[in-house]
Formats: C-alpha cells, sequence, structure tokens
C-alpha cells in the first residue's frame, strides 16, 4: 500500500497493491497496522457499496454531525467517478478548502477522507460502483449534507448534473448551515 498525502489536512491516496496471476489479481483495502504506521488510527465499522445508473448523476455533499462524524474510505470497483472532499472542520488548516479526484476501476486508488469533512461525487460513466468503509454506524438522525454548487466551497463539476435526488437538493449552503461547530 502506498500513502500519500492529499492537500486536504489528514486526507491521503493510497494505492491498493495488486499481485497478479493467471486467473486475476488480488488486493487488500485496509490493513490496520499499515494504516496506523501512515497516521491513520481509526477502525472501520461498516462497509456499503452503491450503484449509480447513469453518467453525470450526483450524490453528495454528505457527512455525519458529531457525535457520529465518520472517516470514510472510497474506492472505485466499475466506471469512473470525480469524487471531492470538502474540510469542515473550522481548526484545520484547509478549512473551506475542498480537493477532488478522478477515480476509476482500473487505477488502484482509494481516497482516505478524515472525519469532519463532506463528500461527495459525479459518476463519469454509466453503471459506477462505489465501494465504503465507515468509521461510524450509519446514524441517519445525524446525517448531514451541504450543496453541491455552495459558492463558499466553490467547486467545479466537470459536467452538468443530469441525475440527482431531491434530498441533495435540499441540503442548505454552508453560510445557511446550523452545524458548523458540530461537525466533529
Ligand atoms: C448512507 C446509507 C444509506 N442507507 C439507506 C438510506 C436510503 O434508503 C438509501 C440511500 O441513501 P442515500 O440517499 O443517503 O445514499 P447516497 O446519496 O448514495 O449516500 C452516500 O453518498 C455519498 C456521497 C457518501 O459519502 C456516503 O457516505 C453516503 O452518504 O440507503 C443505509 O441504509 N445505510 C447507509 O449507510
Amino acid at each position: 500500500m502506498l500513502f500519500r498525502q492529499a492537500e486536504i489536512s489528514g486526507a491521503r491516496t493510497i494505492t491498493l497493491p495488486r499481485h497478479h496471476d493467471e486467473r486475476g489479481s488480488f488486493g487488500r483495502i485496509f490493513d490496520r497496522e499499515r494504516f496506523a504506521d501512515n497516521g491513520i488510527s481509526c477502525n472501520f465499522v461498516q462497509a456499503s457499496i452503491s450503484r449509480t445508473s447513469y453518467a453525470g448523476t450526483l450524490r453528495g455533499l454528505h457527512f455525519q454531525r458529531f457525535p457520529h462524524a465518520e472517516a470514510k474510505l472510497v474506492h472505485c470497483l466499475r466506471g469512473e467517478m470525480y469524487d471531492v472532499i470538502c474540510d469542515l472542520r473550522p481548526d484545520s488548516p484547509t478549512y473551506l478548502k475542498h480537493q477532488s479526484f478522478y477515480l476509476n476501476c482500473s487505477d488502484n486508488e482509494m481516497i482516505f477522507i478524515p472525519p469532519g469533512c463532506a463528500h461527495g461525487f459525479m459518476t463519469l460513466s454509466d453503471d459506477v460502483e462505489v465501494l465504503y468503509a465507515m468509521s461510524d454506524i450509519y446514524a441517519p438522525d445525524h446525517a448531514m449534507g451541504l450543496r453541491f454548487d455552495d459558492p463558499v466551497l466553490g467547486i467545479s463539476w466537470p459536467r452538468p448534473v443530469a441525475h440527482i435526488s431531491t434530498r441533495d437538493l435540499e441540503w442548505p449552503k454552508y453560510k445557511d448551515s446550523k452545524h458548523h461547530d458540530r461537525i466533529k
């Protein structure tokens, strides 16, 4: 596993080792000791897969509030996507900055997102599958979001939004959100 510090404080890009043979390949996505060696001490308590049918679909921006703020490990299993993390931690050197990543199913990359960041992605192909591991339980009462086009965040999405949930359209902008000091 190759860990690289991302621009957002505490975030990492992680390249999976792939062991290839005539049958295909094998790669570990989580190794507690290797993560700890690289400054990531969280435990993952659940993992999920999302499937998205069409290119141009946007999911996000999502996070869970205190006390269920969660770290996420994100890996694209199928297709291509544009992944974005936004730092919402007022005490972070990268507060309100965002970073984006092009992920696809053949590049062996994962993104580690620290607690206190919002996350979203746009699909760039049809049939996109994303694997997540999360460091906290799913706590729907603590699920929060921000508008994908919030000018304070200033995210430049690579194509127009073709599909988005009603819920994601109804998230507030950061300046209207009541949870600034309860993110962590
Ligand atoms: C996130 C989640 C959703 N669900 C359910 C709730 C709902 O019925 C259905 C779809 O949920 P959502 O609309 O929240 O799915 P989605 O918009 O794909 O939410 C995801 O977006 C990306 C950007 C993330 O970062 C993820 O952590 C997660 O928030 O799945 C769970 O049962 N467990 C979970 O952990």
